[in-house]
């Protein structure tokens, strides 16, 4: 925090010409989290009770290194767009401070290769398609522009493919195909699907609303999908939604994404149509699931949701009640990215091998989670997978970004 703050401050004050009053904003908000107390919200904050309720009576007056990690920074970035005008009234209001950070990888050669990439998908099995968007959600979750800006090697270390934990194969049995005859999880395709590709068209999936989901097999029910960062992992994550969908393994998807701008290049609804905008206009394949992908945003078999808990300083323990009843009537629950990870299992120094089905016993359906090791926070692995991380890497392992792991509770 005591480093990567400050430079967050300075690259937002490099990337807008704000006038002198933003400019000054900045200059207090710099000098107050590195050297100040945390100060309570404007009497005018439309989100006030809110954080009141999220601990800022308690925290108030204490210096931001001495509350609990995940509060300080959640407080820091709705602290960095009150500097900023965003929640107005103002000229700048409703500016996203970080969107010159999330066009400009939108925008990438990095990008575009990937997006090329799918064409080579095309044509092959349609489970090795399932696992290959699977695992590009996941490593998608590497392109996260808060973390590199303190890590500026991460991007260039190599990441380890195989997994630390790997329940991809229950996450597939919560998502059951339309119609079993037609599709093997083990990779023998029979009947229509055969040779076909990803251009089955999400709309042959039955069109359900949020608490019909059943996970019974029939394809109907419902994908919560938390989304994590912006750009290079939210295409893969709609690319996996728009597979899942295509192929009758849910018959809607909710995305969760971020109410307003947050860990710097976290997901908001403008990033989603930021995305999908690329994805249409890209050649090849891409635009084909972005289309389907925009046709499923009018007939609502995807769905966006920002909810204001997606940017709340507290554990998913605490989710208010119409979340909870959200998550409960989901066939399945992804949650994408390291901070969601930590909000999952509880931001604590748990012992590796606490079992993550302990951990996540009060989710109210079930969960899995795609992340790459950012942070200490790891639950769930098995005593040797941990011993031979330790014996290879000493502690890296857990905040280097190289490692991922998929668990699941169902
Ligand atoms: O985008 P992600 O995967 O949630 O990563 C954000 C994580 O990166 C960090 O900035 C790195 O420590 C953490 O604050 C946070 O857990």
């Amino acid at each position: 925090m005591a480093e990567r703050h400050p430079a967050i401050i300075q690259q937002v004050r490099e990337a807008f010409p704000y006038g002198p009053d933003i400019h000054r904003s900045l200059d207090a908000l710099l000098d107050n989290c590195t050297k100040g107390v945390i100060e309570p919200l404007s009497a005018g904050a439309p989100d006030r009770d809110r954080w009141r309720t999220w601990g800022l009576d308690a925290y108030a007056g204490r210096s931001w290194f001495d509350v609990p990690w995940l509060w300080s920074e959640s407080y820091f970035y709705r602290q960095l767009l009150d500097a900023v005008g965003y929640f107005g009234p103002g000229p700048w209001q409703g500016i996203d401070p970080f969107r010159p950070f999330k066009l400009a990888e939108l925008e990438a050669t990095e990008t575009d290769e990937e997006l090329t990439a799918l064409d080579t998908l095309e044509g092959r099995p349609v489970d090795e398609r399932a696992r290959a968007l699977l695992h590009g959600s996941l490593w998608g979750n590497r392109a996260d522009l808060g973390f590199r800006l303190s890590d500026v090697e991460a991007e260039k270390r190599a990441a380890v493919s195989g997994l630390v934990a790997d329940d991809s194969e229950t996450l597939w049995s919560l998502l059951p195909t339309a119609d079993a005859d037609t599709y093997t999880e083990a990779g023998t395709e029979t009947g229509s699907e055969t040779g076909t590709s990803i251009d089955t068209g999400v709309g042959t999936a039955t069109a359900t609303g949020v608490g019909t989901g059943t996970g019974t097999g029939t394809g109907t029910g419902t994908l919560c999908l938390v989304a994590d960062n912006a750009g290079r992992e939210l295409i893969p994550d709609l690319l996996l939604a728009a597979h899942l969908l295509a192929h009758g393994r849910c018959g809607r998807v909710v995305l969760h994404v971020k109410p307003y701008p947050y860990y710097v290049s976290d997901a908001t609804t403008a990033d989603v149509v930021d995305a999908l905008r690329k994805l249409t206009a890209a050649p090849g394949a891409a635009a084909g699931h972005g289309r389907r992908l925009w046709a499923a945003m009018a007939d609502g078999t995807l769905a966006v949701r920002a909810h204001p808990f997606s940017a709340a300083p507290l554990p998913y323990a605490a989710m208010p009640d119409d979340l909870r009843a959200e998550f409960a009537a989901a066939s399945l629950t992804i949650v994408k990215g390291d901070l969601n990870y930590r909000r999952l299992v509880g931001d604590s120094r748990w012992n590796p091998t606490t079992p993550f089905a302990d951990v996540t016993a009060y989710f109210p359906g079930p969960v899995a989670a795609l992340r790459t090791l950012k942070s200490d926070v790891i639950t769930g692995l098995d005593a040797g997978t941990e011993a031979a991380l330790v014996a290879a890497e000493g502690q890296r392992w857990r905040t280097g970004g190289t490692h991922a792991l998929i668990q699941v509770r169902d």
